[in-house]
């Protein structure tokens, strides 16, 4: 039982050191500063912050898996790919061999057969692209990043796939307020090392950030690793240019911390996953960059102690706590496995990823040092290590973050996205590892314990419908019975869209349904994905 404290190397300051500390005027607007460097042009499958499970078997079409009828769209004419090339010069895709990529989610688990990839680079161009869509019927299926679980990033049949990848430029970052506007297409990692060199941060951090792009994340409302202490995306993004079904262009890019005029549309957009508009730019409030982060991984002899662990950092670290994960002890298993990561701390049935971020380096690591001996000195943990230097950070940070990388790498996955008041979190994965048996490889459960976010995932060597067959719906009457969200942070997409009714009355699938028709009156944005399929 030991609490190895790191030793604390200078780098330790490396939030504040010097050099990164400059002055910018206020309100200095960039101009259209381009984030893409050539690794970014690379498919979507080579990055997502980690590498997708390659040599896998061809992915099965998805009508062949899923029971889905195409919808009377117009299929793509030589015409339609002349006008294309009009709007976007030199921009279509049409290789099937590069065509690939962008037909297939990260998890290799959907396949669509698009037969055309459009790369605009402004809003202009998206415009006059969905104006031709819209006239001529054709379907199209937003793609940013592509690194989606849900089955929302790709086609189901042969919709035109709108790349968001060529619209990545900074359009404008304000360095007193911290706030950002950039176009959808920026990579999460790239905007964080921009606003990074400035002294601030994104609100938002997710293990996808390498590929992921913002508007993605915003379309799909992601959630991620830094909830816990900046909030939703519905509460850091300011505004947004969204390009409707018809082609109209709908500027709600405001910068404004308070603007109460009417009914705030922006929220529409958010989560709604493409199928009401496509988002363009988007303006997004930074917090300012911590001068000092800690990170404590801990073993936790059972799940009581967990969240034990929970509220006691929640009353000692307070204001700076900023993150609070954990994972069980088949997802150690399967880390070591499947990347050769190291357990750093001693074997245990729960570990637990605890991250401070603060302004004061020496007091931070005090007040964190003396809680995690209270809780080892109190039986609440078993074992720690703490790192206050970068790269010790980076690698705790990578024991979770790569748990997902770790699962594609075990066979097939069924993933479950819940939200359930934290007393219960556990139990669900008890439950269903129970009612499996055998059947499954391993049943693991993960997440965000800090946001009551719980990644239940099953593993099998192959896909099977008597294993789907006795996990749905269980896991969602499961997850209903507690009032539970179905979609915690990954929305619906294709793969959860009939189950949107679990964790929402008729009465507001109803009104979701009219808004659809309200704005996409010909259903050509995303088509199957986020809402039932009508009666
Ligand atoms: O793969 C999953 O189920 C979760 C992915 C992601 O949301 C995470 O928190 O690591
Ligand atoms: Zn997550």
């Amino acid at each position: 039982m030991v609490l190895h404290l790191v030793p604390r190397c200078s780098a330790r300051l490396f939030w504040a050191s010097p050099g990164w500390r400059r002055t910018y005027t206020q309100g200095t607007s960039v101009g259209l500063t381009s984030l893409g460097c050539p690794r970014h042009r690379h498919s979507p499958m080579a990055r997502r912050g980690y590498s997708s499970a390659s040599g896998s078997p061809e992915v099965m079409l998805t009508p062949e898996r899923y029971p889905v009828q195409r919808l009377p769209f117009s299929t793509v004419s030589e015409e339609d790919l002349a006008a294309f090339e009009r709007i976007v010069p030199g921009r279509v895709v049409t290789d099937p061999e590069q065509l690939e990529a962008y037909n297939v989610d990260w998890l290799r688990s959907v396949r669509g057969c698009s037969k055309v990839l459009l790369r605009p680079q402004t809003s202009e161009e998206v415009s006059q692209i969905l104006r031709h869509c819209y006239k001529r019927n054709l379907a199209v299926n937003p793609q940013g990043g592509n690194t989606g679980l849900v089955g929302g990033s790709v086609p189901v049949f042969d919709e035109v796939i709108l790349s968001t990848a060529l619209m990545n430029q900074v359009i404008s970052f304000h360095d007193v307020s911290g706030i950002l506007v950039c176009q959808a297409g920026c990579v999460l990692e790239d905007l964080n090392a921009y606003v990074q060199e400035r002294d601030f941060v994104m609100p938002l951090d997710l293990g996808a950030k390498g590929s992921c792009h913002i508007g993605g994340n915003v379309a799909t409302n992601a959630g991620g690793l830094r909830f816990l202490r900046y909030g939703s995306l519905r509460g850091t993004v300011l505004g947004l240019e969204v390009v409707l079904a018809d082609g109209t262009i709908l500027n709600c890019l405001t910068s404004l911390r308070k603007d109460n005029t009417g009914y705030d549309l922006k929220q529409l957009f958010i989560g709604s996953e493409g199928t009401l508009g496509v988002i363009t730019a988007v303006s997004i409030l930074c917090p300012p960059r911590p001068k000092a982060v800690n990170v404590a991984f801990l073993g936790c002899p059972g799940f009581a102690e967990v969240l034990q662990t929970f509220s006691t950092c929640k009353g000692m670290l307070g204001e700076i706590l900023s993150a609070f994960e954990f994972m069980d002890s088949e997802c150690m298993q399967l880390v070591r496995q499947h990347l050769h990561l190291t357990n750093p701390v001693q074997e245990s049935p729960f570990y637990v990823l605890v991250e401070t971020s603060g302004s004061s380096a020496a007091h931070d690591a005090e007040k964190l040092t003396s809680v995690l001996e209270q809780m080892l000195n109190s039986g609440l943990v078993s074992d720690g290590t703490m790192a206050t230097d970068q790269r010790k950070i980076q690698t705790l940070w990578a024991l979770r973050e790569r748990i997902t990388e770790a699962l594609s790498r075990d066979g097939c996955v069924f993933k479950y996205d819940i939200s359930l008041p934290v007393e219960r979190l556990y139990d669900l994965v008890i439950d269903v590892r129970a009612r499996l048996g055998p059947r499954a490889k391993h049943v693991v459960g993960y997440g965000h314990l800090g946001d009551g976010n719980l990644h239940l995932n099953v593993t099998a060597e192959a896909f099977s419908q008597e294993l789907l067959g006795a996990l749905e719906p269980y896991v969602y009457s499961w997850t209903a019975e507690q009032r539970g969200s179905v979609s915690a942070e990954h929305g619906l997409g294709f793969k959860k869209k009939n189950v949107l009714g679990y964790s929402k009355p008729p009465e507001a699938m109803k009104l979701m349904q009219q808004l659809k028709v309200l704005l996409d009156p010909k259903g050509i944005l995303n088509p199957y994905k986020t809402l039932p399929a009508r009666a």
